[in-house]
């Protein structure tokens, strides 16, 4: 069926060889969060907070860094190509200590290095101004006490700090993504001073320069979310600007837009004016949901226009969703075989025919042209890119999830 396809493809252009060289080549970053509801490992761990929520109570989750690691391990092992580990500051080493956030230290974070350097993964960063007494008026690093904003301020420096040593511990630079929760319930009366106490904020914490080698800065916007609902401090014009000002890269999440707003028209506009892009791909289903991803039409355009724009060499991809009302290592592998079924389909887009039929105008031929490319045999390339990656195809991935199901998660609890 491969050799098949190959020939089709080729037949219109489209080398498929090509193709899953650029597929193998691209990592996704995987959320750790997903293997236990957003808890992670501080002592005495509260309740998720900052407008986060996590549905669903299906047993299994990870409850400890072994867990989790072994988790992520047989995750790892349902992925076609090799990918990356996404950490937030929670999920610390710290062995049974309490270590407030404005403490932790890359100590608390070697295990996890040294877990990502024997997987021979990359490793991306998050600080986590969350779930936290001093986060729990809703304001962060734009709060009206100076001495709130400064304990934040030190976290998010404290995150840069751990991850560039992260990155040049293993050799790949780690995506350090600023997310921030401040905002409002209800109307505020000044929203100028919130914006400019975060900005101020934000720039104590990128004002040491570290290593793009070993560091790469990103900060992520949010139109509204639980207990925001009026007023979101860090909104897409905030980040836009303040990106572009201090040239990081743009996280988009494709949950905190819109309902019917696309993150995938954004990216030809962004990366005009940012240098690179970190997405945090998510489905949400009428709110910043985080379902699990899927292939489906959202998904497909982001990576199309991936493609189009020639952005993967300055795109992370990320994933940001958490589903605890089903196995979550299922919804890890489905979400991220989503991701990349998608950007497989786009590096199979007949390129050269949809461009030519464009210039010349001819939108009849560009539009058959995109119908004709979703009756193609592309499933059969993916199968041929999970066997030579020794991981289960679209038939095999279920038994896989349920085998593990039944002889690691159901002793758990
Ligand atoms: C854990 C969060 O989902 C994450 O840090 C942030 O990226 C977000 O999207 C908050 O809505
Ligand atoms: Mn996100």
């Amino acid at each position: 069926m491969y050799q098949e396809a190959k020939e089709m493809y080729a037949s219109i252009g489209v080398d498929v060889e090509q193709a899953l060289t650029a597929l193998a080549s691209t990592p996704i970053s995987l959320h750790c969060w997903q293997g236990d509801d957003v808890v992670g490992f501080e002592s005495g761990a509260g309740a998720l907070g900052s407008g986060l929520a996590v549905t669903g109570n299906y047993p299994g989750k990870a409850r400890s860094i072994d867990e989790l690691r072994q988790d992520l391990e047989q995750v790892l092992s349902l992925l076609p190509g090799k990918h990356r580990l996404n950490l937030h500051a929670i999920y610390g080493d710290f062995g049974g200590q309490k270590i407030d956030r404005d403490a932790i230290e890359l100590a608390h974070f070697q295990t996890w290095i040294d877990w990502a350097q024997a997987q021979g993964i990359g490793m991306d960063f998050n600080p986590s101004n969350f779930s936290h007494a001093k986060a729990d008026d809703g304001f962060t690093l734009s709060h009206p006490d100076a001495g709130i904003r400064d304990f934040w301020i030190e976290h998010c420096k404290r995150s840069r700090a751990i991850a560039a040593e992260m990155g040049k511990q293993l050799g790949s630079a780690a995506v350090t993504n600023v997310w921030v929760p401040d905002g409002m319930k209800d109307l505020p009366a000044d929203r100028q001073g919130f914006r400019q106490r975060l900005s101020d904020s934000l720039d104590a914490v990128f004002a040491d320069k570290l290593d793009a080698a070993h560091n790469i800065d990103a900060v992520e916007c949010k139109l509204f979310g639980i207990g925001s609902e009026s007023f979101v401090v860090g909104s897409h014009e905030f980040y836009m600007g303040y990106a572009q000002k201090q040239q990081t890269a743009l996280c988009l999440d494709a949950g905190h837009f819109h309902p019917t707003e696309s993150i995938a028209d954004k990216i030809s506009s962004v990366l005009m004016y940012v240098p690179e892009l970190l997405l945090h791909v998510s489905r949400g289903v009428r709110w910043d949901s985080d379902h699990v991803v899927l292939f489906d039409d959202a998904t497909q355009q982001i990576m199309q226009e991936l493609v189009r724009c020639d952005a993967l060499p300055r795109t992370h991809i990320g994933l940001d969703f958490f589903d605890a009302s089903i196995n979550r290592i299922a919804a890890w592998a489905i979400g991220t075989r989503a991701a990349q079924k998608s950007l497989l389909l786009a590096l199979l887009e007949p390129r050269a025919a949809l461009l030519e039929a464009e210039l010349s105008g001819d939108y009849t031929t560009r539009l058959a042209l995109l119908e004709q490319a979703k009756a193609l045999p592309w499933s059969a390339v993916w199968a041929e890119f999970c066997q030579r990656n020794d991981v289960p195809d679209e038939l095999g991935l279920l038994a896989k999830v349920k085998d593990y199901e039944k002889t690691v998660l159901s002793a758990r609890n």
